[in-house]
């Protein structure tokens, strides 16, 4: 460690100088990648800034984390905790292994450049010396050769980015070869004789993408959804979040709080009264009050985000003999549950991940629910039960001939009792067999779904296939309710939100009299968002206060 940023350290200890001094001099110094500075929950033990600072030879990498605390007095003490990574620079083949056209080897950090002198051999190139570097966003054709021997293992084409401008931020070479599991053998041996590379760890180029600040957490989950994605809707919604859109919205929301959170520090710094206009701790609590609102608009969500990620979890159930495996079928397009006209012909549960125009659903075919002394088909009902309580949404088949009734009032659709015991407002309804009832006009059926405690139903014929293309669609658009992807996609996010609620509402139960308390769970609540994004920073405070407020002027 240079002596200079030592002393820095040290005096940003004792708090005689601010992160953003340190900031500087670290990265004018020892052109540090990033410095991560969080707020911390009071810090049990103090730590020795000393003690965790450690040089490293090349390419020092910071994290550091200081720790804020508040004591009853109200004045801030800083501590830092510095430690050191040695970063080098990382391989993988970025491509599935096996027989293609093209494979993709990637090279992350600072000695990429290294290894593109010594294993890119470009035919173009032949005036120009190799120290000369590569051209940088620019493919090349070249030739990959073993650094040793200059054997030549492949023909393919070369890429190089020099960070910042990459991925991971950092200097990035891409080779291009033919994917086969000879070459592509031989390219990774070849690099693992370069003394500087070591081979990358599963996500660490991401990693490295987000410890640079190209991605925060949201983008790194919603590019692996991206990845993962199976269905239309989830890769336009993993797209958006990837693309950064929940990023930003939650850094609204942490900025919101951090703006909260300077009215209180100036109120605990200056008083009311004095440097301070009046009614400050009143606009914290609106501004408060606001955010509380917005928060828990973004938590009644019905869990639709992170439904969409991991498929919508649908029960088909109902009497024996609907149709309901018919329907499992119709919908799978493939013969996957057994179909008889003997009722209680399905049993166990059987589930199948389906993509109902373009939605992902996972989907599951129960046993006919009724009351049985067969002991086996006793426990696939209550497995169906459970199933129906455990679903997101829950779709009832009932047969029409069986269900309609007619007397003195008209025509009726009498659902059994112990069906109707779980009914939902929100289960959907599917009548099947209408090829049973030619008698009754379809009119005469809509009126009827109408009444029935449902939000939408429809009339089928799974053998004759009338109605079932509306059904499909119909069904798909009810399922989908809204177009726009919902803030929360990972169960995470809401976990976070959660305790943010919490300390909003601990914040606007606290009074003018207890602001150090006040600031306490405020500063808990941009530290919760933060957590969600993975960036959390003392310095957004102290930056706020010092732009809104003009202390010292
Ligand atoms: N006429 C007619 N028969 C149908 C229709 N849909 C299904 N069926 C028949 O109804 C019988 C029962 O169908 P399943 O799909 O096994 O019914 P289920 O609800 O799964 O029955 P369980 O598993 O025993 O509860 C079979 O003989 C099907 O061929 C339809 O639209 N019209
Ligand atoms: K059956
Ligand atoms: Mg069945």
């Amino acid at each position: 460690m240079l002596p200079a940023v030592r002393s820095c350290i040290t005096r940003f200890g004792r708090g005689k100088v601010s992160a953003g001094e340190v900031r500087r001099l670290g990265s004018s110094r020892t052109r540090l990648h990033r410095l991560q500075i969080c707020i911390c929950p009071p810090c049990p033990s103090r730590v020795n800034p000393q003690k965790h600072a450690t040089t490293s030879s090349r390419n020092l990498q910071c994290t550091r984390s200081v720790h804020y605390m508040q004591t009853s007095a109200g004045m801030g003490q800083r501590e830092l905790v510095l430690s050191d990574a040695q970063r080098r620079t990382i391989y993988a083949l970025s491509t599935p292994p096996g027989k293609a056209g093209v494979a993709v080897v990637r090279i992350s950090g600072p000695d990429a450049l290294a290894a593109w002198q010594r294993i890119v051999r470009s035919p173009s190139r032949k005036g120009k010396t190799r120290a000369s570097g590569p051209e940088p966003w620019k493919m090349e054709r070249c030739k990959i050769v073993d650094p040793m021997s200059e054997e030549v293992l492949d023909d393919g084409l070369a890429l190089f980015f020099r960070g910042p401008k990459s991925f991971t931020t950092e200097d990035v070479l891409e080779l291009h070869i033919h994917s086969g599991r000879a070459i592509i053998a031989s390219v990774l041996t070849s690099l693992s004789r370069l003394p500087f590379l070591r081979p990358a760890e599963a996500g660490e180029f991401t990693r490295r993408a987000f410890e640079g600040g190209r991605l925060d957490l949201t983008q790194v989950e919603g590019l692996k959804d991206l990845i993962d994605a199976e269905t239309e809707t989830q890769r336009k919604a993993a797209l958006r979040v990837a693309g950064g859109s929940t990023r930003t919205q939650f850094e609204e929301l942490r900025q919101e709080i951090i703006k909260c959170l300077a009215l209180v520090e100036a109120l605990i710094d200056f008083g009311e009264g004095e440097d301070l206009e009046e009614g400050v701790f009143e606009q914290a609590r609106e501004r408060a009050q606001h955010l509380r609102n917005r928060v828990q608009a973004i938590l009644s969500d019905n869990r639709r985000g992170e439904i969409l990620r991991s498929g919508i979890r649908l029960a088909i159930f109902g009497p024996p003999n609907a149709g309901k495996s018919s329907l499992l079928n119709f919908l799978a397009q493939r013969e996957a549950a057994i179909v008889t006209h003997i009722p209680g012909t399905t049993r166990d549960i059987l589930e199948l991940s389906l993509d109902i125009e373009g939605l992902p659903v996972i989907v599951a075919d129960t046993a006919g629910i009724r009351t049985t002394d067969d002991l086996v088909e006793n426990i696939g009902v209550e497995r169906a039960k459970q199933a129906v309580e455990t679903a997101d949404v829950t779709l009832l088949v009932l047969s029409l001939p069986d269900v309609l009734r007619y007397d003195q009032s008209g025509l009726r659709i009498v659902v059994p009792e112990h069906i109707k015991a779980l009914l939902l407002p929100t289960t959907f309804v599917l009548l099947n067999k209408m090829d049973l009832c030619p008698s009754v006009s379809l009119e005469q059926v809509e009126g009827l779904l109408a009444d029935l405690p449902s939000p939408a139903g429809w009339l089928v014929s799974l053998t004759s296939d009338a109605g079932t293309a509306q059904f499909v669609s119909g069904f798909a658009k009810a399922l989908q309710e809204r177009d726009d992807v919902p803030l929360i996609t990972h169960s995470r996010h809401r976990t976070h939100l959660e305790s943010v609620l919490r300390f909003l509402d601990a914040f606007l139960d606290t009074t003018s009299d207890d602001v150090v308390l006040g600031a306490e769970e405020l500063r808990y609540a941009a530290q919760a968002v933060g957590k969600i994004s993975g960036l959390i920073d003392v310095e957004d405070v102290l930056d706020v206060i010092f732009r809104d407020f003009c202390i010292g002027k």
